[in-house]
């Protein structure tokens, strides 16, 4: 861990089951590679994971079975250690390149801007080269105009220590808000292609199809069913991510697929046992067994999976990183504090609107501030957010150029379209909020899009009888006031189709109230009487929708409409208003 990370917390655990394949699975880590600082439960940095999977593959040796790492993108955008630098990554690619994944593919955050995808391709792919999968994904090569693929499109090999042939797959979710430089084939098309359908008939004795894509999300079944017909009773495992959730399924008895949360909270793990390879001549009947954990990046937990300790756990490989680490986290000076935050504000934890929620923060102190354009400050606006704009919670205490990442790592701008009918404006956040079905009938466009991906598979809050205790202040107190409960810490209690026994860390349960696509603040409006029109000002990640709802109900406004409102970017704007408003010493 970090040299100021909060300290490791105990909790009752539940252990890994080992089979004849296993695997740990990282996704959508978005530049934590420090770990969580503020979060003892997931502290453990990119150099302990070093560590650990050192240990886990030893064990793997002498159990004589295999282990694989998987990792499924989004590995940059949203902490100071990637977004920080000029360029962005400056540090991360050289400090991701430490671990050694098997099996890695791209994330759609590796393809939002064409200067992120470009460095994906020169260093990543480079980095991981044979290990590196792009089955649906092409690159512009910026001299040519070429389009190649980004990576290879499959892979083919033997495990180390059983011996087990492989086919890998590496796919990306029909993803279509990437930059100019590259080409996402939906995930339809690209398992008609003859390529494809020569792979799924390679001998082989297990699929593995690791993707930027939800468990639950047609393109995996879609893939599932392509392999399947082909392939009655070859095992199929599914590495999937996107959408920031624990999550498990199986798409029959002899397929298993597991997502591996968000931001280096978790390190997923998977195990295969039974009759696996093709020589034993396995039938629909032949037993197969599949096991999944998420492994809380919790030092504590870390030790108890490889039976080691403080002393005994670091290797010399893990520890480097975690100085590379620390030297890049000090040359950015991330820990340079803008601000105290006064108390905790919440994503999820708590419903919007209410006082201790961000979005209410966000709506009724920062956004009257930062969304003033001198020229028109007295023009009525209405002023439209994405929930999805903002990645994390706001923890009480130092608010760091880190924390700015953290909560909104993103180039978000703020454009405006000038004197829009007030009659029409004002029905648009009803629209973004409400008219999915509507919306993507007419376009296509899923205004989930637009909120938070922790919510996409979700349709009401989950409320607890018994939320657990709080110990994000140190002090932790007994469940329900008995004092002989064991105290539990609050964590995930994840519920997947497997059952309520993948967390390998027994937690008290966290409350999750869903928010709205988007939230709106009314500005410089006067008393008496609505105005005739408004500036309706937004970020412009979500400009293709207010554009959409502005049509759908009656306006005419295109792109060349649209205008920027203020200098500078949404996460500029969060950092200078923190300096003013939040500026005393904690
Ligand atoms: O510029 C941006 C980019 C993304 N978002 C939000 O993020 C999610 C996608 O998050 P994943 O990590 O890829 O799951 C997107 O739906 C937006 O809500 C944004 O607001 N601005």
């Amino acid at each position: 861990a970090q040299p100021k990370a909060a300290e490791p917390v105990p909790a009752p655990m539940r252990d890994l089951v080992w089979g004849k394949l296993n695997f740990l699975h990282t996704t959508d880590t978005h530049g934590w590679h420090a770990g969580h600082l503020q979060e003892g439960q997931y502290s453990g940095d990119w150099g302990d994971y070093v560590s650990f999977a050192q240990h886990m593959r030893k064990r793997a040796d002498d159990l004589g079975v295999d282990l694989l790492l998987v990792d499924t993108g989004d590995r940059v955008e949203g902490n100071g250690l990637y977004d920080a630098s000029d360029p962005k990554g400056k540090y991360y690619y050289d400090i991701y390149r430490e671990q050694d994944v098997d099996i890695i593919c791209t994330g759609n955050h590796e393809l939002y801007h064409a200067s992120t995808a470009d460095a994906e391709h020169r260093f990543t792919v480079p980095n991981f080269k044979d290990r590196y999968i792009a089955s649906n994904l092409d690159y512009i090569v910026p001299e040519t105009g070429e389009r190649v693929p980004m990576a290879q499109r499959y892979r083919k090999f033997r495990t180390k220590n059983q011996k087990v042939n492989v086919v890998a797959f590496g796919f990306l979710f029909d993803f279509t808000g990437n930059d100019k430089n590259t080409i996402v084939q939906p995930v339809r098309q690209t398992i008609q292609e003859p390529w494809f359908q020569k792979a799924i008939r390679e001998e082989t004795d297990v699929f593995i199809v690791i993707g930027h894509v939800g468990v639950q999300m047609q393109e995996f079944k879609d893939i599932f069913k392509a392999i399947r017909a082909e392939n009655p009773v070859t095992p199929i495992l599914f590495f999937g991510g996107h959408v920031h959730i624990r999550d498990a399924t199986a798409y029959d008895d002899r397929s298993f697929a597991i997502a591996s949360g968000r931001y280096f909270e978790t390190i997923g793990w998977m195990s295969v046992d039974g009759v696996v390879k093709k020589v034993e001549a396995p039938t629909a009947e032949s037993p197969l067994s599949f096991h999944r954990r998420y492994i809380d990046n919790n030092l504590l937990g870390l030790y108890h999976h490889t039976g080691l300790n403080s002393k005994t756990f670091p290797t010399e490989h893990g520890r480097n990183v975690s100085a590379m680490i620390t030297k890049a986290r000090k040359e950015l000076e991330l820990d340079y504090t803008f601000g105290c935050a006064p108390k905790d504000y919440w994503m999820t934890r708590a419903p919007y609107p209410s006082e201790d929620s961000i979005y209410t923060l966000l709506q009724q102190e920062v956004i009257p501030d930062i969304a003033v354009k001198p020229s028109r400050k007295d023009v009525p606006r209405l002023v439209i957010a994405n929930t999805g704009a903002i990645r994390f919670d706001i923890f009480k205490g130092a608010f760091t150029r880190d924390t700015t990442y953290i909560v909104s790592p993103f180039l978000s701008v703020l454009s405006f379209i000038p004197d829009v009918p007030y009659p029409i404006a004002k029905k648009v956040i009803k629209m973004l909020n409400g008219a999915g079905k509507i919306m993507q009938a007419e376009t296509h466009l899923d205004t989930r899009f637009m909120g938070i991906p922790e919510q996409w598979a979700l349709n009401e809050s989950i409320i607890y009888k018994n939320p657990g205790p709080v110990i994000h202040d140190g002090v932790q107190k007994p469940l329900d006031g008995l004092s002989e409960k064991p105290r539990l810490t609050e964590g995930y209690t994840t519920r997947d189709d497997i059952g309520d026994d993948g967390d390998d860390s027994i937690h008290a349960n966290i409350n999750f109230y869903l928010v709205p696509n988007c939230i709106q603040t009314e500005l410089s409006f006067y008393s008496g009487g609505e105005p005739d029109t408004v500036d309706l000002v937004f970020l412009d990640f979500i400009q293709p929708f207010v554009l959409m709802a502005l049509k759908l109900l009656g306006g005419r406004y295109g792109n060349e409409h649209v205008q920027s409102y203020v200098e500078g970017t949404f996460t500029d704007l969060w950092a200078e208003w923190i300096k003013k408003n939040w500026s005393a010493k904690c």
